[in-house]
């Protein structure tokens, strides 16, 4: 029988500490990682750069089918690389107007069908950690361990604030705040894949804890069900 890799689910709202959790769980198990959110940031900036709507559902679809992406996986020292149509993409894809952009672009039922197998085509040997909105409710909803990760959005926005400031221009505490709300609103209130927790995760209020203390509390998950080997 085709034994299959076990993956580690971590969803929850922008700013939440997803990424940051998902990448170091996956580099500390020597698993694969997916962060479905650059898929959807990865359409929106395409269809920007070929002048595609981002309420052209049809088109954005045949865009989302023939993405022509690589994620080079981080090395020592070295963050996962995203390459876009041969351009590294990694950072100019992580700005807000991106994200509102994959925001908009994911509410799309037909967008959704078109990433969804090149999202389950991550679960691969040994393991997959993966980030998201829907990874537990949808795309893996047989993961043996799911985890919500939430923060107030005053806290979200602080920490965003702290990536972005000095890195991005003209950066506001008071704008991303609404950005992030706005974001969470859509995200929340879509007809499909809503951003819910899973019937079965485990939900993590991080606003009060650090990222490490974020990581010693899932590592205990894994460890109690055994699922690293
Ligand atoms: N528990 C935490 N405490 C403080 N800062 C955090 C915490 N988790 C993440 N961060 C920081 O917040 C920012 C956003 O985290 P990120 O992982 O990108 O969130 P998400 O993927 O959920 O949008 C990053 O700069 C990260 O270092
Ligand atoms: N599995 C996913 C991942 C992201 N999305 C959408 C909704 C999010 O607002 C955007 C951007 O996601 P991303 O995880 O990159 O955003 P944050 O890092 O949390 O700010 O994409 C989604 O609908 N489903």
């Amino acid at each position: 029988m085709k034994s299959i890799a076990p993956v580690i689910t971590i969803d929850g709202p922008s700013g939440s500490g997803k990424g940051t959790v998902a990448g170091i769980l996956a580099k500390r198990l020597g698993w694969n990682l997916l962060d479905s959110g650059a898929l959807y940031r990865l359409l929106a900036f395409a269809a920007h750069n070929h002048g595609v709507d981002l309420t052209n559902e049809e088109l954005l679809k045949k865009l989302a089918a023939h993405l022509d992406v690589q994620f080079i996986a981080a090395t020592d020292g070295q963050l996962q690389r995203i390459i876009l149509e041969g351009d590294e993409v990694s950072d100019v894809i992580r700005t807000e107007s991106v994200g509102s952009g994959a925001s908009q672009v994911a509410a799309l039922p037909a967008v959704r069908e078109a990433l969804l197998q090149r999202q389950r085509a991550f679960q691969e040997a040994p393991g997959l950690v993966a980030d998201g909105r829907d990874m537990g409710t949808v795309v893996f909803p047989d993961a043996p361990l799911k985890i919500f990760l939430t923060a107030s959005a005053e806290e979200r926005a602080r920490r965003r604030y702290l990536q972005l400031k000095g890195k991005v221009d003209g950066v506001s505490l008071s704008s991303l705040l609404d950005e992030i709300r706005a974001r969470d609103e859509r995200d929340t209130q879509r007809a499909v894949a809503p951003l819910k927790p899973a019937a079965d995760a485990i939900q993590l209020d991080s606003t009060e804890l650090s990222i490490d203390q974020v990581l010693e509390r899932i590592m205990s998950e894994i460890a109690i069900r055994d699922i690293a080997g």
